[in-house]
Order: structure tokens, then sequence, then C-alpha cells
């Protein structure tokens, strides 16, 4: 018997079934990490030598979105969109219209939701995810080698509201899901002409009405070197739009090499998630990134959205505008919904889900 695999699902359950998530096990006095949470050397490359993206120049664009509704400034705009999506699948941007008081509004009631009396949090800790609200811990517990160091609030907000959003947080996230509505609204149109469809192609197919909103709460971690905030991996999704606070964590691979993705206030993170690698027909790339464990005593707070197709059992494949002989179709039609559950019960970041859809590449003599 492997006494090692049955002492780690006794452990993976007793986490879980607290249902305090790593921030009870801070707030419990720890000082070493448990065993379920320590990663294996190859996820944790590059982690604690902060050599190595201190080099390097900011190669991730910061894309000012002031000039979008001019005629003359908005192609620049989509060019150094598409650049970015294409090399790289992760920008951030600047000037698009949400002010910086409403990411204090969304990031403080984030925190003030995780740091709750316990009481208040563990009806709402459970592990269907196909329900409207979820407070989870690793929503890849069972399935992961290694757990990491986040506390998650999960509310799918489209394209129907739940009933019921938690009272603390509710009204900032009424105008949070908003405000990243019209933020996505005009990232996908800009996208959609950096690839050279119409722009409002993926605002029709319904684009932005499924979304999902993670409330991502990292505290502490005293052993931050042995573990992560969150996994490599790629967002299952069209598109995500992410606020992060200035602590810092968040990576994106590029080559071999991790390259900080690093906070500047008042921007927004957008990176292009599975489904849009997909559609654009592998001109976009789904950015693959993690966050390193948090160092700092403050906790280090992050909300994203996931947009997702709301027709979720619709078949979603490369537009046919991008097909061509040169570049025939790289993947087969995915049903989303298929994509959702082989996405969320598997570990997080593992690759073969993508390599699954694709298309061989037929040789050209
Ligand atoms: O917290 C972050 O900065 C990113 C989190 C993330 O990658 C995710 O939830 O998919
Ligand atoms: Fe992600």
């Amino acid at each position: 018997m492997n006494t090692e695999l049955f002492d780690r699902s006794q452990e993976i359950k007793k986490f879980d079934d607290s249902k305090l998530g790593v921030k009870g096990l801070v707030d419990s006095g720890i000082t070493s990490i448990p065993q379920i949470f320590v990663h294996p050397p190859e996820t944790l490359a590059g982690v604690g030598s902060k050599s190595t993206t201190k080099h390097k120049p900011d190669i991730i664009p910061i894309i000012d979105l002031s000039g979008a509704d001019s005629d003359l400034l908005r192609p620049t705009i989509v060019e150094k969109i598409a650049r970015a999506s294409r090399e790289l699948g992760l920008f951030q941007v600047i000037n698009h219209g949400i002010e910086l008081e409403a990411f204090d509004r969304m990031l403080g009631a984030t925190r003030a939701f995780h740091e709750q009396p316990a009481e208040m949090k563990t009806p709402l800790y459970h592990r269907d995810v196909d329900q409207d609200i979820i407070l989870i811990s690793n929503i890849d517990l069972l399935y992961s080698k290694a757990a990491s160091w986040r506390d998650t609030l999960r509310l799918k907000l489209g394209p129907k509201l739940p009933e019921k959003l938690p009272e603390i947080c509710r009204n900032e996230i009424l105008e949070w899901n908003q405000l990243v509505t019209q933020v996505g609204e005009l990232v996908m149109g800009l996208l959609c002409e950096g690839l050279g469809i119409e722009t409002d192609r993926m605002k029709e197919m319904g684009l932005l009405e499924g979304r999902l909103m993670a409330a991502q709460y990292y505290p502490f971690c005293p052993q931050h070197n042995l573990t992560m905030g969150v996994a490599p991996h790629t967002d299952y999704g069209v598109l995500t739009v992410l606020l992060q606070d200035q602590t810092g964590g968040l990576q994106i691979k590029y080559g071999e090499d991790w390259v900080d993705v690093k906070p500047v206030p008042g921007a927004l993170v957008i990176n292009i998630a599975d489904m849009l690698q997909i559609m654009s027909n592998d001109e976009y790339k789904s950015a693959e990134h993690r966050v390193l464990a948090n160092s700092s005593n403050e906790p280090r707070i992050s909300v994203g959205i996931f947009f997702e197709p709301s027709k979720k059992d619709n078949l979603y494949e490369p537009f046919p505008e991008l097909i061509s002989q040169e570049k025939p179709a790289r993947f087969q039609p995915v049903k989303f919904s298929e994509h959702w559950t082989r996405f969320f019960s598997k570990e997080l970041g593992e690759r073969s889900v993508m390599d699954s859809y694709r298309l061989p590449v037929e040789k050209k003599d």
C-alpha cells in the first residue's frame, strides 16, 4: 500500500472539511505549510530567485485605450493589442473607463468577504462547480499533485445574476460586473479588428454574456518558496479581465522563463483564454500564467472576470473568415460545456485538453 498517497488524501479531506481555506491555516498560527501544499520542483521553477525577471526589460505592453473611439488612433491600438495577443496572449490596459475608486471598492469588498468571521463563510464552502456561488480553496484540490495558497469566492454573474449575492460585497460585485462588461466589449471589439473580422463578431456570438468572477484571497504564506498561489495554467474561457492589487506575484510564461506582470496602478490585465485561441485559429495565444505564493504580510487580492460562451452547448470553432488554404482550421469544433467539464475535472494547467482538440497540420510539399 502506498502510505504516502493514503496520508495525502486524508490530509486533503481534513483541510477541505475544515471549510476554512488557507486563510484558516494562517489564522491558526502555523509556521510551516502542510505537506499537501508542497509543489514539485518543476512547478517551482524560478520561484524564490528574484533574478528571473529583474534584468529583463518589461515585455508586457501597457496599452492606453483612451483613443479607441478616435478613427485616427484606433488602428494603432488595434495593432498593439493584436501583437500582444499573438506574441504573449496577455497585456495591460489603462484609460479603459473604470475609475481607480471602483478598483478600490471591489478589492476592498473582496478582502472584507474573506476576512469575515468564519461562520459567515463556511455555509458557502462546497465543491459543486455547477452552482452559482462557491467559496473554495483550490478548485482542483482533488485532482492536483499539490495544492496552492489561495481561497476563492467564485460567482457566476452571467448570463443571469445569482439570486442572492453575499451581502458584504453585493453592491461592489454588481458595480464591477457592469464596469467590466463595458471594458470586455471594447477589448473584444479591438481583438476582432485585430483579426480582420467584424468588430461585433464576438459580441454577437454571446461571448460577453457568460461571465464568471473569481474574487481571490492570497494570505501570507510562511513557506512561500515551497508552494504556489496558482499553479501554471491557461484560462478556460474566451477572455479574462483581471484586477490585481499592488502586491505582485502574477507571472506569465515567456519561452522558458517566467516574467512578472507588474502591478500598474489603474491598469487591468487582459489575457486571451483557450476558447479564443481556438476561435482565432491559433492566431491569439491562450497565455500560460501562474501566481507566486504571497510572501508579503498583507494579503494579496485579485478579481478575475472570465468571459465565456453563454451558449454552453454550442460548438465553437475557428472563425470561418480566418480559414484559408494556406491556413486550414487548426482545431476541431469544441462544445464549450465539454471543455468546461474537462477543465474543472482535472489538474489546473494540464496541457492535454487543448492538445486533444488540435487537428494535425498537413505537410505541404
Ligand atoms: O490572481 C491572479 O492574479 C490570477 C489568478 C488566475 O490566474 C486565475 O484565477 O485563473
Ligand atoms: Fe488564470
